[in-house]
């Protein structure tokens, strides 16, 4: 099965005679990949996604690929006659979990986003806060190959923001692609593989990281590992900077969002990497690019 998923000389509009929102898009979504999606109100970036995720069709080109693919829509259907674990353990067979662990899976991505005292309150009842989050978790308990989030961000509380930024982070290091859109700059300052503005029904690499782009919050972490070393593969993805001041010792900067990341890879690595120091860095431009 092809993991890419690849639009060619893709085009969309609505009704037969529409404007078109979109048109002449060639874009290629390799696994492991974060592409960011911006552009004004009303462009086409949630079209794209749509057909990204495959649940539109486009009126002219070809979509191929098939990864599993998991979507969060930018409006959530909250009106389900569920509870939001009855919800989410339904999906979760549904991607071929046995309901045990369906059920186990659910509760622990409620945990993590801070949902888990709503897992038993109907998804009607829930606030809009507490819905965006079962809207995330139903897609990350799919485990896609590729995830696609239009303004998965917007609702959610600072925690669950943060938590939201460590799992893409998490997906990317382990293979997923995932295609989003956000209307904050900030949202995984300086990650992303590729960022494309949708502009006059185009799609435009970005080459250049605007300042504000490139200005999250980074942590940098000082460890000892063999000198001239190779960094372990989630280190090497999540890092934006890396020298080595003294034979041995690596001075490494990530986004704030990847630290943990960072840290896991380097304490599992065989052997182990010796952690001397982490520290929360005011924001600042990129300094070395990733890989
Ligand atoms: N189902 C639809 N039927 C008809 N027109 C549509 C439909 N969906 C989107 N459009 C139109 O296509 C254009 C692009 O809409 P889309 O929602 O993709 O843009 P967007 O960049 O995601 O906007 P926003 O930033 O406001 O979410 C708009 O003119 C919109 O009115």
């Amino acid at each position: 099965m092809q993991r890419d998923l690849r639009l060619d000389n893709v085009g969309r509009r609505y009704g037969l005679r529409g404007p078109w929102v979109l048109r002449g898009i060639h874009l290629t979504v390799p696994p492991g990949t974060l592409i960011r999606i911006e552009g004004p109100n009303g462009t086409g970036k949630s079209t794209l996604l749509r057909l990204l995720a495959r649940i539109d069709a486009p009126s002219e080109g070809r979509v191929s690929g098939a990864p599993r693919t998991a979507y969060v829509p930018e409006r959530f259907p909250t009106a389900l006659p569920f509870t939001a674990l009855g919800y989410l353990t339904h999906l979760g067979t549904v991607h071929g979990l046995s309901r045990p662990a369906a059920t186990r899976a659910a509760l622990e991505w409620l945990d993590r986003f801070g949902a888990a005292p709503y897992a038993r309150t109907p998804m009607a009842q829930l606030s809009k806060g507490s819905s965006q989050k079962v809207a995330v978790v139903q897609a990350l308990l799919a485990e896609p190959e590729l995830l696609v989030l239009d303004e998965a961000w917007t609702g959610l509380d600072s925690d669950a923001r943060a938590e939201l930024e460590r799992a893409v982070a998490e997906r990317t290091a382990g293979g997923t692609a995932v295609v989003f859109v956000d209307h904050d700059p900030r949202r995984l300052a300086g990650v992303p593989d590729a960022t494309y503005t949708v502009r006059d029904s185009g799609l435009d690499l970005r080459t250049e990281q605007p300042p504000e782009e490139a200005a999250g919050p980074r942590v940098t972490v000082v460890a000892q590992g063999p000198s001239g070393g190779q960094l372990p593969g989630d280190a090497q993805r999540a890092v934006v900077a890396a020298e080595e001041p003294a034979p041995g010792t690596h001075r490494l900067t990530v986004p704030a969002s990847h630290s943990d990341i960072l840290l896991r890879a380097l304490l599992t690595a065989r052997p182990p990497w010796h952690v001397v120091s982490v520290r929360q860095e005011p924001a600042g431009p990129d300094t070395e690019s990733r890989r």
